[in-house]
């Protein structure tokens, strides 16, 4: 069963192995198992047309980060395939009931990210509450051998109003391919007043911590929140882990590749998420009541986001920003 809606999630199954599993509370991804990479070309294509209305590739042509437009679609070797494995971290502390935001997957922080920063927003928890509001499955929107892709929606409702009086519709569609992960929030403003957002995908990426490297963010100016926000520009060619690290790259470039040497690297491309949050807290992290011991060991999370300033939507207006995560 290649879409498998369950009570509280929902699982997405590739015929090749590859699979993802979307909790409805807070839309989180909790799991994305995938082969290792043996000669994919791009799949960009098609995830794309299948986060576009009407199949139309609105900005295939001119996407900064280089999404390659349809037609570049997937060159497999299947027959190469490692055997498939999990690529996100969740803690074995985290909650999965719906009692608090999930410790690790892909949480997404809606419509801020951190704790608030204007007055508007001070009924809101830190990220907001896109993560631990319960979604509704929405639609399959493909269930085939080249992909298999379902959206969630979430609306204002009397609780979200409580806190946030805009209203609002959010689709998330999750799109999963042999060695590919494509997720693809769309922001609506239903009413008729500016609506204002910031949007992030925290993704929390499985792998030793010590070697993980994060490039290329040479260059890219930052905020540091370990320097209680102290403004700096990276200087490394390789960005590291290995010290307590929470850094807002702002204009970061929108395509990045995280690598666990020797054996795995991932690549992140992005569209219309222009910044990026590395995060890992060493042991600081044993602070959080929902991190496993020695947790922060095992992941690094590098998080593209629209976080350095606010989107501003007219009323009727509709954004969306996009990851693909792909196993190289
Ligand atoms: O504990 P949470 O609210 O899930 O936040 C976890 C982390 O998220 C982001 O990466 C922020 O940059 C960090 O400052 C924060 O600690």
């Amino acid at each position: 069963m290649p879409v498998d809606i369950q009570p509280d999630r929902v699982v997405l199954r590739h015929p090749a192995g590859a699979s993802t599993t979307v909790l409805l509370y807070g839309a989180t991804v909790i799991s994305w198992i995938a082969p290792s990479h043996s000669g994919l070309a791009s799949t960009s294509g098609l995830t794309e047309r299948l986060d576009t209305p009407g199949g139309v590739p609105a900005t295939a042509s001119h996407d900064a980060a280089g999404i390659a437009p349809l037609g570049a679609a997937a060159q497999f070797k299947s027959s190469d395939a490692a055997p498939p494995s999990e690529r996100l971290f969740v803690s074995s502390l985290a909650s999965l009931d719906g009692t608090k935001p999930v410790r690790g997957g892909i949480p997404i922080c809606w419509p801020i990210f951190g704790p608030p920063s204007r007055d508007e927003y001070k009924g809101l928890k830190q990220h907001g509450f896109a993560r631990s509001s319960v979604w509704s499955y929405g639609e399959t929107v493909l269930d085939a051998a080249e992909g298999v892709s379902a959206r969630f929606v979430l609306q204002n409702s009397a609780e979200t109003e409580k806190v946030f009086p805009q209203p609002f519709k959010l689709v998330y569609t999750v799109t999963l391919a042999e060695h590919q992960l494509t997720t693809s929030l769309r922001v609506y403003n239903t009413g008729a007043q500016p609506l204002t957002f910031q949007a992030l995908l925290h993704n929390y990426f499985r792998g030793d911590a010590a070697v993980a490297q994060v490039q290329p963010l040479k260059g890219i100016g930052y905020v540091d929140k370990v320097r209680d926000g102290a403004r700096d520009t990276e200087q490394r060619d390789t960005v590291d882990v290995r010290q307590y690290t929470d850094r807002v790259y702002e204009t970061a470039g929108g395509a990045y590749t995280l690598s666990f040497p020797p054996s795995t690297h991932l690549s992140i491309k992005t569209h219309n998420l222009p910044d990026v949050t590395v995060w890992n807290p060493q042991e600081t992290g044993s602070g959080m009541a929902d991190m496993e011991p020695g947790g922060w060991e095992r992941y690094v999370c590098v998080e593209p986001g629209y976080v350095a300033r606010f989107v501003s939507l007219p009323g009727g207006g509709e954004w969306w920003g996009q990851q693909v995560l792909t196993v190289l």
